[in-house]
């Protein structure tokens, strides 16, 4: 088992236990946001399909509108109207113009459009107080062409890539079976909330915002309650949640006698590395059992949380195949302190703001790994290398928490 291995180590031999998923799922559109499409998708139609307006008014010749100013206006036949949907089947011919909205093919015989502001009906008749242009014209394929790749595998279905699908002509699209992910927290002091909390006791934080993280990096939470002290317990529990493709546990994995979930490793699985180069989180256990990938969170609800973030997100979004970085990150100005570990490369809760040009971030206050609340109040993660302590008006590196 390698021990006290730095963050870059630690993450490189985890994504190497991450083998991207293959199995597929059709989901209709209503449920396709968020999920990450598992193919290439081509546009089955040419957006507009044909030649059309971009906006209301009249299709003519731009040769028979030349000359058409607000003193000499230029008269011409309305011989019928194209509304979006309902398309003029006739021919334009010269002195004529025909009525059209945004989103009407052009009517053939017509090469030009003037706005419905620059114009006066008149019955039949139409004045036109400008000459008609070409540039309001949405050209064929203009926005996609059919046959041509516009989404691609691994992209995360945002609303606008959703749209897009819709567009292209899928009322279905292809997704990557979302990974389940297995969450146990331990100890026995953990008690589930809506129970009453006995003394010494603490209610289960870490399931709840552990399903969140993993929702929000595209698994499927599978929670599976808590167990107490027992190694017993934990491998009962785990054997009856079956095959996953990520099991996480919080708690144990420190130094005391109780610290089962390591204990139960050591003896009937395979430890890759305990304890990393990290706070908060130093104790973090990546392991294999039962042929699953196991990461060992720390039981404390920041650096449960924080040690999901910087090695559960990218590993799953590994899995998923996912194009988008897993995390981003931003320079900034410290307008606080912030304090180095002398060993480890530290990761302090601040809140990010955009003042004169500039990001700044402020310490949340109590850095302790047991302050939750830090993970709220908070929007980003200040990056200090080991022994290195940041002071005000410093260059820092900030990882932005999602949502
Ligand atoms: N002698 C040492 N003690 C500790 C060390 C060490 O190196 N030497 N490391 C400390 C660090 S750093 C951390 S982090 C914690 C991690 O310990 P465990 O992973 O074994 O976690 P627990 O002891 O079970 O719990 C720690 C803390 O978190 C609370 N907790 C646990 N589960 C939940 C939950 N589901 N929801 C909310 N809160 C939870 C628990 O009550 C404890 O307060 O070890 C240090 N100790
Ligand atoms: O990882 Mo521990 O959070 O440093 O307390």
């Amino acid at each position: 088992m390698r021990q006290n291995i730095g963050v870059e180590d630690a993450l490189k031999t985890l994504l190497e236990h991450a083998s991207p998923l293959e199995a597929l799922e059709q989901v209709p559109l209503p449920s396709a946001f968020g999920r990450v499409l598992g193919a290439d998708l081509l546009s089955k139609v040419n957006h507009p399909d044909d030649d059309d307006s971009s906006l209301d008014g009249y299709a003519c010749r731009e040769a028979d509108a030349r000359s058409a100013a607000v003193g000499s206006p230029v008269k011409l036949r309305v011989v019928g109207s194209s509304p979006a949907g309902k398309p003029f089947q006739g021919t334009l011919g010269a002195g004529e113009a025909v009525q059209i909205f945004t989103g009407a093919p052009i009517p053939k015989g017509a090469d030009s459009i003037v706005r419905v502001e620059d114009t006066l009906r008149e019955g039949e008749y139409v004045w036109l107080m400008r000459p008609a242009g070409n540039s309001e014209i949405r050209h064929k394929g203009d926005d996609l062409r059919a046959g041509q790749t516009y989404l691609r595998r691994g992209e995360v279905l945002t609303a606008g890539r959703v749209g897009l699908a819709a567009a292209m002509g899928y009322p279905e699209v292809p997704v990557l079976v979302r990974p389940r992910v297995g969450i146990l927290a331990t100890g026995d002091e953990v008690v589930e909330p809506g129970q009453t909390l006995p003394y010494g006791g603490v209610y289960n934080s870490n399931s709840y915002a552990l399903a969140g993280l993993v929702q929000d990096a595209g698994g499927e939470p599978v929670l599976l309650g808590k167990v107490s002290d027992s190694i017993d317990g934990l491998r009962g529990q785990l054997l009856r949640a079956g095959q996953l493709e990520l099991l996480l546990t919080a708690g144990g994995v420190s130094m005391g006698e109780h610290d089962i979930v390591r204990q139960m490793l050591e003896r009937e699985g395979e430890i890759l590395f305990w304890k990393v180069k990290i706070q908060p989180g130093g104790p973090f256990l990546f392991a294999r059992w039962g042929g699953m990938p196991l990461m060992g969170l720390p039981g404390n609800p920041v650096s449960a949380m924080v040690i999901f973030l910087l090695f559960g997100r990218p590993f799953l979004f590994k899995l998923l195949s996912r194009t988008d970085p897993p995390l981003s990150t931003r320079k900034a100005i410290a307008d606080t302190p912030f304090a180095a570990n002398p060993t480890k490369q530290a990761y302090r809760r601040g809140i990010l703001s955009w003042k004169n040009g500039h990001y700044h971030v402020s310490s949340t206050g109590n850095q302790s790994s047991g302050v939750l609340r830090s993970m709220v109040e908070g929007n980003a993660l200040v990056v200090l290398p080991a022994g290195v302590s940041a002071s005000a008006g410093d260059a820092v590196e900030v990882v932005l928490l999602p949502n």
